[in-house]
């Protein structure tokens, strides 16, 4: 197969974790004989230095071109000024909204080898398989803002056509899986939640087969970290969805082991770990590639339609979490490009022992 894939590395380890996905996808290609192109834009802070703009028209462009986009992060102190008139993450905002990926899938699973790493006792991540459902192009982060010298507002908008499309989504998602959908809201204080929950309830006579549940932020922040493996498909607005699922990246091990794709009803989907540019480590050759990579996996299957090299690149993960080496963010001392190389040994063993799941090309 060929395919067309537009890379915006950003800023911080943006960079770093981009090209260690883009090592594996060319890899990838070569067992698998697809084409893979690779068009490398600027997007966020090192976007704003070398243009003035967060997303250049010709980034945009590139990407609604694109079979797919595999995206590191943005941001970082140098344009984090509260006064700047132009900021990264509008960058990459914008980018969400003009490719219209309303459904931000970001799966939980946690590592047997990396359970020692979670805040939980291993009896309680048994069987732990979440996959959240995050709204992302409404809410707070998209609506009207207000700033006088003593007043700041972010307006929080839903419309009926938001939750029906990202609710709809969740439940086909959950029918596929243990048919069983929870959704987050603050329903007893903000009016968006109201309209949430009731279209949510409503959405859900097409689904009889899913049991839904509702579940209120705050406590739902709380049952995640007690009982997490009571959870199947969590469906949830932007925000909410924004830090329950850095808070789900705790019981992993790690921020640095999660992936994430984007999705809407056009072709092109957006996948990014979901991490930010972490400033703390860029630039030492330490971030942990692995969200970044599991998000070429999930590139490969919903984009491509490439479910069995998905899969070789999960199964290269799995393989590696499981002997090593370990970046530092998993209690290891191996640096990025060491994660990088055995992913690549593991895969070279995955695909020479299973040809017959090689595709037609
Ligand atoms: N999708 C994106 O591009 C996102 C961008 N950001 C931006 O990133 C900047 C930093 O934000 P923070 O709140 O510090 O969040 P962050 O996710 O960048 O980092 C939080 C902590 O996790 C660690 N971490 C993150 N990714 C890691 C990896 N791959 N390997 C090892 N450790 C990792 C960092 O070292 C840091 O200690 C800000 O400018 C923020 O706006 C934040 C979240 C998402
Ligand atoms: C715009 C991003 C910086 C928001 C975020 O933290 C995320 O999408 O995970
Ligand atoms: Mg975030």
């Amino acid at each position: 197969m060929k395919a067309r894939i537009v890379t915006l590395p950003g800023d911080g380890v943006g960079p770093e974790v981009t090209a260690a996905a883009v090592a594996v996808l060319q890899a990838l290609a070569g067992h698998y004989g697809h084409e893979f192109s690779f068009d490398e834009q600027l997007i966020g802070g090192c976007a704003i230095d070398a243009t003035g703009e967060p997303l250049p028209a010709a980034t945009l462009a590139a990407c609604q071109q694109a079979d797919a986009v595999l995206l590191g992060a943005v941001g970082g102190p140098k344009w984090s000024d509260p006064n700047a008139p132009v900021r990264p993450e509008q960058g990459l905002l914008g980018l969400r909204a003009a490719l219209g990926v309303y459904a931000n899938l970001r799966p939980l699973q946690v590592h047997p080898a990396l359970a020692d790493l979670s805040p939980l006792k291993n009896e309680r991540l048994q069987g732990v398989d979440v996959l959240f459902v995050r709204e992302l192009t409404g809410g707070a982060y998209f609506g009207a803002k207000t700033r006088t010298d003593d007043t700041a507002t972010d307006e929080c908008k839903y419309t009926v056509a938001e939750v029906e499309r990202v609710a709809r989504r969740a439940f086909a998602l959950a029918r596929g899986r243990r048919k069983q959908l929870t959704s987050v809201d603050k329903a007893n204080v903000l009016e968006t939640s109201r309209l949430w929950r009731s279209t949510v309830q409503r959405i859900a006579t097409e689904f009889p087969d899913v049991k839904v549940e509702h579940q209120l932020v705050d406590s739902m922040a709380m049952l995640l970290l007690s009982q997490p493996s009571r959870y199947d498909v969590v469906v949830t607005e932007n925000l909410f969805g924004d830090i329950l699922t850095d808070e789900a990246a705790a019981l992993a091990g790690s921020l640095g082991l999660l992936p994430s794709a984007s999705l809407g009803e056009s072709r092109v989907g957006l996948y990014e770990p979901i991490h930010g540019s972490a400033p703390d480590i860029a630039g030492k050759g330490v971030a942990n590639p692995v969200g970044t990579i599991l998000s070429a996996a999930l590139l490969l299957r919903h984009s491509l339609q490439l479910e069995a090299e998905a899969v070789a690149i999960e199964a290269a993960i799995d393989r590696v979490l499981n002997d090593g080496p370990h970046s530092r963010d998993i209690g290891g001392q191996a640096g990025t490009q060491d994660v990088l190389d055995a992913v690549l040994q593991a895969l070279d063993g995955y695909a020479s022992a299973a040809p017959s799941l090689r595709s037609a090309g």
